[in-house]
């Protein structure tokens, strides 16, 4: 076997979305670091933005073997791009990038490019045209899947859910017990299913397209999850029966900065889309200890104004100090005069900021902050396990209704509000979250945020298992 010059180059390659694009993008930092050649393959429309509001250029002008490139993601730059209109990426994708990468890949990325050959792909696992493309030019290809190991392994069960008859759904009752789930039975509900899974018909456009999906992940090398064995480990061995190689190097925006910090280098590392509005974080150090519920739903939920007033008078109502994420392109088109959300709150105006992008890693590491009402997207909820910050949640869409089952139920550090939106609901919740169970979720939540701190650092199994990954990716390059 040649052993000659290691010359490892990995070509990332994240659905083009701010939840995917983030933790995708610091395995890239994480590849970087030890010196790997790495491509990261973004959209045109997310290499402007991210390039926009972010300092990246200069943060990863620090590793020389470290290149951006740009695909089009088939959309137009008008497009929303947010939740209600996500199946359009995939389309997107398939009739314009597919070809592009194809090409791409058939030239192993060298075009003008002076850096060895791609020897590995590491592509998400919502795309698996790029595992058809890498076996068809024998290039090693590993999926990463930016969700959690739970939400995996339900889409990955699937089919024994329509085998056994549990899919499509029938009947009105949500909580009724799914049983055809390895690993979930006994507290996992009809309504806790990922919602591409909570279907009454089989030919649903996103149950095809998640099932087809998940089902080709074996096919890949190896698969990554942006997870750690102390959180999922039961569902982990599940997945390892499907995909032995299963590597978990999460949370990693915590694992990054283990790893800066031992190369005493900086750790603020921004990957937003949008610019992030410091000034929130002037006011949180103003307020007192653990006394702030942040609020923010991710970059793709579309609220209604019905349910943006539920929420305001709820939280208004709760006495609670907070701080809210409200992006501009979150609020539902609908017509009519309406009162701003800034007017709706004149009531709490004292003790609550709306900010339309925080810099939220830091806001939920901030003192001040005590509990997090998120939509339950999985970086969302890695981010406030690390801080240690108890989650009231609402899921919107996707993963989020599962992962916000197994914080309340499972890792107990939580609570699910999921179908509902009522302020009086959204008050006692607060109030529960922020007074009433306040010692003993902040108890649990330090416990875990322990355990994920421990899992990245040196001899942690996150810690380890990224080692080991890089050892293979190594071995690639030397093969290829
Ligand atoms: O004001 C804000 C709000 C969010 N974020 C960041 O944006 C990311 C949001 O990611 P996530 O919580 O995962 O939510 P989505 O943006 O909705 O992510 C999509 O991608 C995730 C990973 O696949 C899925 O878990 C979600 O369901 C899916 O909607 C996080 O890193 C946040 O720190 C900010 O920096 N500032
Ligand atoms: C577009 C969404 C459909 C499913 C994807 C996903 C997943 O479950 O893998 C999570 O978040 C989304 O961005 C994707």
């Amino acid at each position: 076997m040649d052993q000659g010059p290691v010359s490892p180059h990995v070509l990332i390659f994240p659905f083009p979305s701010q939840g995917h694009v983030n933790s995708m993008l610091k395995l890239a930092e994480l590849l970087s670091v030890v010196g790997l050649h790495v491509t990261f393959l973004n959209s045109d429309y997310n290499q402007h933005r991210l390039f926009l509001h972010t300092d990246i250029q200069t943060r990863f002008s620090r590793y020389p073997g470290f290149r951006f490139q740009t695909i089009s993601d088939g959309l137009t730059t008008d497009h929303p791009r947010t939740g209600e209109r996500v199946m359009d990426l995939f389309e997107g994708l398939k009739a314009t990038a597919k070809p592009i990468f194809r090409e791409l890949m058939i030239s192993r990325g060298q075009g003008s490019d002076t850096r060895p050959p791609v020897s590995c792909i590491i592509a998400d696992g919502m795309m698996s045209f790029t595992i058809d493309i890498a076996n068809e030019v024998g290039i090693p290809i590993i999926s990463f899947r930016t969700v959690s190991a739970c939400s995996f392994w339900a889409y990955f069960s699937a089919l024994k859910l329509i085998e056994s008859g549990e899919l499509p759904l029938k009947g009105n009752d949500m909580d009724q017990l799914v049983t055809s789930i390895p690993g979930m039975e006994g507290f996992l509900r009809k309504r806790d299913l990922p919602s591409l899974l909570r279907v009454s018909n089989l030919d649903d456009e996103g149950l095809l397209l998640l099932t087809k999906e998940t089902q080709q992940t074996p096919r890949a090398h190896a698969l990554i999850l942006n997870t750690f064995e102390d959180l999922e480990g039961p569902i982990l061995g599940q997945i390892r029966n499907h995909c032995p190689k299963t590597y978990t190097i999460g949370p990693l925006h915590a694992h990054l900065k283990t790893r800066l910090a031992s190369e005493s280098t900086t750790s603020q590392s921004s990957n937003s889309f949008r610019q992030e509005d410091r000034s929130c974080i002037a006011w949180l150090d103003h307020q007192p200890s653990k006394s702030v519920i942040y609020v923010s739903f991710g970059s793709m939920v579309v609220i209604s104004r019905k349910q943006l007033i539920e929420f305001c008078y709820g939280l208004v109502n709760s006495s609670s100090r907070f701080l809210w994420v409200i992006r501009t392109d979150s609020l539902a088109e609908e017509d009519g005069e309406h009162q701003t959300p800034a007017e709706l709150m004149e009531g709490a105006k004292e003790r609550s900021y709306i900010v339309e992008w925080a810099p939220q890693e830091e806001v939920l590491a901030h003192p001040a902050v005590g509990g997090f009402l998120t939509h339950s997207g999985w970086n969302s909820t890695l981010e406030s396990i690390c801080a240690g910050v108890p989650m009231i949640c609402w899921p919107y869409f996707a993963d989020q209704q599962i992962n916000s089952r197994f914080v309340s139920h499972v890792w107990k550090l939580g609570s699910d509000m999921k179908d509902t939106c009522d302020r009086l609901i959204v008050e006692k919740m607060v109030r529960d979250l922020m007074e009433e169970r306040k010692d003993e979720l902040l108890k649990t939540a330090d416990m875990m945020a322990t355990r994920a701190r421990k899992c990245v650092s040196e001899g942690g199994s996150s810690y380890c298992n990224l080692s080991s990954l890089i050892e293979e990716i190594r071995l690639m390059g030397r093969l290829s």
